[in-house]
C-alpha cells in the first residue's frame, strides 16, 4: 500500500501505442513528474512488460479502468499486480462487489505493497448532457458524489474526478481520500475532448493529490520542457511538484 503525497505531484499520461516513444517520454519528463501512467493504448499493444519498462523512471499508474463482473475484475488484478504498478484504476459504476472483490485481490497478491485501487466515477470528457443522454440524473457534481460514496465504502483508496468536483469531494470525505484528477490544461492549451477543466494551479489550489495530464505534455515540441514548465508552475505557488512515492 503506497502512502499519499504530502504535496500535489504531477502524472504524465504515456498515451502513444509506441513502446519506444513511451520510454523516450518517460525519461524526459521523469525529473519533473511523481508517476508515468500506462493507459489502454499503450498497454493493449505492448502489454505488461511495458509497465517493468516504464517503472524503471517512477513508479506507475495503471490505468486499464477494469469494469466487469467481480470474479473477472478479480483476476485482472491479480494478473496485473505482477507488474507492480503503484495505482490501478477501475470504474465506480461497476459496484460495491466489484470494488470490493478488486481490493481483496490486491491484498492477496501483494499484501502491504499492493498498488492503491482508485475508482473513476464520471468521466472528465463527459458534459451535463452527455451523462443525462446515459440515464443519470442530476448532473455530474451529484453522480460523482454518489459513486465516491459508494467506492469509498467498498474499500477504494481514492478517486478520479474532474478538477471540477475536487472541492466538494474534500468538503464530503475530508483529507483521506487519494483525489486523482485528469482534465487538466494549464491556460492556453487545447481542451480536445476533456469537458471538465481547470488549470493545474487551480485544480491543485481545489484540494488534488495528483493531476493527469497527457497531450500538453506528449504532444509538445520537447515534452521534457513542457512538464518542467508546469511543475515549476506549481512550484512557484508553493508545492512539491515530484514527490517520490504516491
Ligand atoms: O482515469 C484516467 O486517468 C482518466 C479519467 C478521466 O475521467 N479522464 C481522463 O482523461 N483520464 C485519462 O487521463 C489522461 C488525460 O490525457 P490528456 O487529455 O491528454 O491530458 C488520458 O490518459 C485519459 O485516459
Amino acid at each position: 500500500m503506497r502512502r499519499k503525497p504530502d504535496s500535489a505531484g504531477i502524472i504524465a499520461a504515456l498515451d502513444t501505442p509506441d513502446s519506444g516513444r513511451a520510454e523516450a517520454w518517460a525519461r524526459a519528463v521523469a525529473p519533473h513528474v511523481g508517476l508515468l501512467k500506462v493507459g489502454l493504448e499503450l498497454f493493449c499493444a505492448a502489454g505488461p512488460q511495458v509497465v517493468r519498462q516504464v517503472a524503471a523512471h517512477r513508479p506507475v499508474f495503471l490505468d486499464l479502468k477494469f469494469h466487469d463482473i467481480p470474479n473477472t475484475v478479480a483476476g485482472a488484478v491479480r494478473s496485473v499486480c505482477a507488474t507492480h504498478p503503484a495505482m490501478l484504476t477501475l470504474h465506480g459504476g461497476g459496484g460495491s462487489a466489484m470494488i470490493e472483490a478488486a481490493r481483496r485481490a490486491a491484498e492477496d497478491s501483494l499484501g502491504e505493497n499492493r498498488p492503491a485501487i482508485l475508482a473513476v466515477t464520471v468521466l472528465t470528457s463527459f458534459t451535463a448532457e452527455a451523462l443525462a443522454a446515459t440515464g443519470v440524473s442530476g448532473g455530474p457534481a451529484q453522480q460523482v458524489l454518489r459513486l465516491a460514496r459508494l467506492a469509498l465504502e467498498a474499500g477504494a483508496d481514492g478517486l478520479v474526478c474532474s478538477p471540477q468536483e475536487v472541492s466538494r469531494l474534500r468538503d464530503a470525505f475530508g483529507e483521506a481520500p487519494l483525489l486523482v484528477v485528469p482534465g487538466v490544461r494549464p491556460a492556453g492549451s487545447a481542451t480536445g475532448d476533456q469537458a471538465r477543466t481547470a488549470t493545474p494551479e487551480d485544480t491543485v489550489a481545489a484540494g488534488a493529490d495528483w493531476l493527469v495530464i497527457g497531450r500538453p505534455i506528449t504532444a509538445a515540441a520537447d515534452p521534457g520542457a513542457a512538464a518542467a514548465a508546469i511543475a515549476s508552475g506549481l512550484q512557484s505557488r508553493r508545492l512539491q511538484p515530484s514527490p517520490s512515492h504516491p
